[in-house]
């Protein structure tokens, strides 16, 4: 069976699994592609090559980041099923040829994917960096975005403003974004990729990709920094943009009762190219506020007017919300926001330490994120106090400063850093094993899940070293500890339970 042959193959099975249209044009458009046997690495012992290995061309960047995060081990299962042995698949964005590249006839996605001096293979950029010229590619590249007409910008023309065009200049105007909350200010982590992704989407084709787009997470886990960069990207190309709170919405709704300007409220909220709701979760049980925001989210969508809403929970965890508003709510992408893990807290620490021209070293930046593990608002609450506290006694920055500044906010008296045993004990316990068979030999995959988890976890709230993480689950190499922790880091953007019980174990281990 030819590659070609097996693609189709698989993509008949996919008809029935539960992929999201647009991913599913995607994968139409994408090409299958065979890396021979000898390029493959295994850094699994306990997993000898015995599989096959694809590459999986997708027409863009935001379609290779979706199928990564939401679809690659279905996708890998549907096509053990087709080929009868395990696979790996390594999806990749499609590089659009240079106009002079057109030339050439031989289909890319024809061509072997060449290794990389170390034998991974490379990805098709670097291939047209290291060998000219690029042949033609299967995609048709996409078309130059179009200037926008006369009629889109009519309202801003003093001579043609009416009611409504006054109202979107108004909105230009004073959209209520925060300057701060850009994409290129987001920080991206395996807790907010999906999300990050989804928003970027909507914010270049708004109405296009997913509508509405339900974003949802804890406290201070930045939906409104993504709600606002969607917002900012929509002002740079000239679109109305309303970003409201859903009290603001509630407040205006009542306002327009009693002075019955029902009319002009409608008349606003209908008018706008991307509206964006925060915190729609309170407006559950307010009936004219549903009732209101029924209609405009109706009229909105129909004219394929982009709609964001940002929510602490999930459509279905919304008590009290209409049915008929929490079945739209479905109908889009919904993506949520978790926890972010160490490194990206210690990312997020480094940026904003960098925006502030504050000087802190890496051990501090470690520590405040060891120390503050949910809440992003925190995080960055800590260094402005460790600012502001270093100023006040004007003393150098030293771990001993960092410890006084953040013990004397009280807000969190936990040792900085959790210890591996304590991790793995907890891990343990949640899933009713003893801790001596989670690092012993045993092979039962009721054994063998939490063993990873547990590795996964002390790698991502430690500084433990991946040979001490190994001698602490009786005496594994490094690589087996490193397979265990990529195992889990790619199964948690997949499957929803999983990522659940790890969120529980996490919430666990804050309350040590
Ligand atoms: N991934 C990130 N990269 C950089 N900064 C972030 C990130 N996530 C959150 N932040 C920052 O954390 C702070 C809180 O984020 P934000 O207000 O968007 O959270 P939220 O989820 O809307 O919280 P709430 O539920 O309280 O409204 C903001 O200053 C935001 O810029």
């Amino acid at each position: 069976m030819n590659t070609a042959t097996i693609w189709r193959s698989a993509l008949a099975q996919l008809d029935i699994t539960p992929i999201d249209d647009l991913t599913k044009t995607w994968l139409q458009d994408a090409h299958l592609t065979a890396i021979p046997q000898d390029e493959i690495e295994s850094d699994d012992p306990d997993d000898p090559k015995q599989g096959l290995a694809f590459i999986l061309q997708v027409p863009n960047d935001l379609a290779s980041d979706v199928i990564t995060t939401r679809w690659q081990y279905l996708l890998e299962d549907v096509l053990k099923e087709v080929i009868g042995l395990p696979v790996a698949l390594m999806v990749q964005p499609a590089e659009y040829p240079e106009e002079d590249e057109l030339q050439h006839t031989q289909p890319y996605a024809e061509r072997e994917p060449q290794a990389s001096p170390n034998g991974i293979p490379l990805h098709p950029r670097q291939q047209a960096q290291s060998q000219a010229p690029l042949a033609h590619q299967y995609y048709e590249p996409e078309p130059e975005p179009e200037a926008p007409s006369q009629t889109e910008f009519a309202y801003a023309s003093p001579n043609t403003l009416d009611w409504e065009s006054e109202q979107r200049a108004n909105m230009l105007a004073h959209n209520k974004l925060n300057p701060r909350y850009t994409f290129d200010a987001f920080i991206v982590g395996n807790s907010n990729r999906l999300a990050h992704a989804a928003s970027l989407a909507v914010a270049e084709a708004p109405g296009e990709s997913y509508n509405p787009l339900f974003l949802y997470g804890g406290v201070g886990l930045g939906k409104t920094h993504l709600l606002h960069a969607i917002g900012h990207q929509g002002v740079q190309t000239g679109l109305a943009v309303l970003y409201v709170s859903s009290e603001q919405f509630t407040n205006e709704i009542v306002n327009a009762i009693r002075y019955r300007t029902q009319e002009e409220f409608r008349a606003k909220y209908r008018s706008v190219d991307i509206l964006l709701v925060d915190d729609i979760q309170f407006i559950a049980g307010k009936e004219s506020t549903e009732e209101e925001f029924f209609h405009t989210f109706n009229s909105l969508y129909e004219m394929s007017k982009q709609i964001v809403i940002c929510s602490d929970r999930p459509p279905k965890a919304i008590l009290s919300l209409e049915e008929r508003l929490r079945s739209r709510f479905e109908w889009g992408l919904i993506a949520d926001i978790q926890p972010p893990d160490l490194e990206t807290r210690m990312a997020i620490l480094r940026v904003k330490a960098d925006l502030l021209h504050y000087q802190v070293p890496d051990e501090i930046i470690a520590y405040i994120a060891g120390r503050v593990q949910t809440n992003i608002r925190e995080l960055e609450g800590c260094l402005n106090r460790l600012m502001a506290f270093q100023k006040l006694h004007r003393s150098e920055l030293t771990m001993d400063v960092a410890r006084a500044a953040i013990s004397s906010l009280g807000t969190d008296t936990r040792e900085p850093t959790l210890n591996s045993r304590q991790i793995a004990q907890v891990v343990a316990d949640y899933y009713h094993i003893s801790l001596e068979a989670m690092c012993g030999k045993q092979r039962d995959k009721y054994i063998v899940t939490p063993r990873q988890i547990a590795m996964y976890l002390i790698r991502q709230e430690t500084s433990t070293s991946l040979l001490e993480i190994g001698q602490l689950f009786g005496g594994r190499d490094h690589s087996t500890v490193l397979h265990s922790c990529e195992k889990i880091d790619r199964t948690i953007n997949v499957n929803q339970s999983l990522r659940r019980e790890i969120t529980a174990i996490r919430e666990q281990l804050m309350r040590e």
